[in-house]
């Protein structure tokens, strides 16, 4: 008997099914993204027979790990521009119908969205739990904003200034007094406007990086298709330009 929760078995079953069908034939060089869902994608692609010679290249130092742990090639996105990457399989916070997501809930939002740009598709796993109407409708911590430390005062008057209801500068919780610090040295500003309708994503994530001081934001519009694990075993996939 499995001793996975059912949100667990959810992750599980969206990942392994999204490495089933997407992992690509002849692939050499796959980006593998952060958190608790990547966790099975990664463990599902070691369990292949055809990936020996492949390169992976992490987003963090999560993914670094467990590209290690699971007896896979490590690769450095620093070798490697647009188009290079075969595939990409990364989590998500929050999923609108149209695949904008909101990215960063562990901080990697940055690498993610490089190892991304790179990659010719980009998968998203995740639980039943992150499909959603609209951003910000259920994630409502705030989109993951990554800040120069030198800038992070500056940015969040910026923010405000933008709309932003609200602006948290991540703690380090308990393991760490202050601000959290990104694999990269920044901070990170969780900056609330409410829900985000689709069609506003775009010019929200545009104003946002305009902003001097801001390394990257957590609003991901670029996905090619989704896959969200039920807490019956059962899973959804939303693909890009299908109405959901
Ligand atoms: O910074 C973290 C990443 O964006 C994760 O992919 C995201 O937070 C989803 O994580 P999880 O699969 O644990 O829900």
């Amino acid at each position: 008997m499995s001793t996975l929760s059912s949100l667990e078995e959810a992750k599980k079953s969206a990942a392994y099914r999204a490495v089933d069908e997407h992992f690509p034939k002849n692939s050499k060089v796959v980006g593998i993204g952060s958190g608790s869902t990547v966790i099975y994608a990664v463990e599902r692609i070691g369990q292949r027979d055809d990936v020996k010679d492949v390169i992976f290249v992490p987003t963090g130092f999560q993914s670094k790990q467990l590209i290690i742990e699971n007896g896979l090639r490590l690769g450095c996105i620093e070798e490697y521009g647009v188009g290079d990457l075969d595939i990409t399989f990364d989590g998500a916070d929050e999923v609108d119908p149209s695949l904008n997501c909101i990215k960063g809930g562990g901080g990697c939002l940055f690498q993610e969205k490089l190892v991304a740009s790179c990659a010719k598709k980009f998968v998203l796993v995740a639980d039943y739990t992150k499909q959603s109407t609209a951003l910000g409708f259920k994630w409502i911590q705030g989109i993951p904003i990554e800040v120069s430390p030198l800038a992070a005062k500056k940015v969040e008057s910026d923010l405000f200034r933008l709309g932003a209801k609200s602006v948290t500068w991540r703690s380090g919780g308990k393991s760490k007094a202050g601000p959290a610090v990104t694999d990269n040295g920044n901070f990170i500003l969780d900056t609330y406007f409410g829900p985000v309708e689709a069609k506003d994503v775009d010019a929200l994530d545009k104003a946002i990086k305009l902003l001097v001081g801001v390394i990257e934001t957590g609003l991901f519009n670029i996905a090619d298709i989704a896959y969200f694990g039920g807490s019956d075993g059962s899973v959804t996939v939303w693909n890009r330009g299908t109405p959901q």
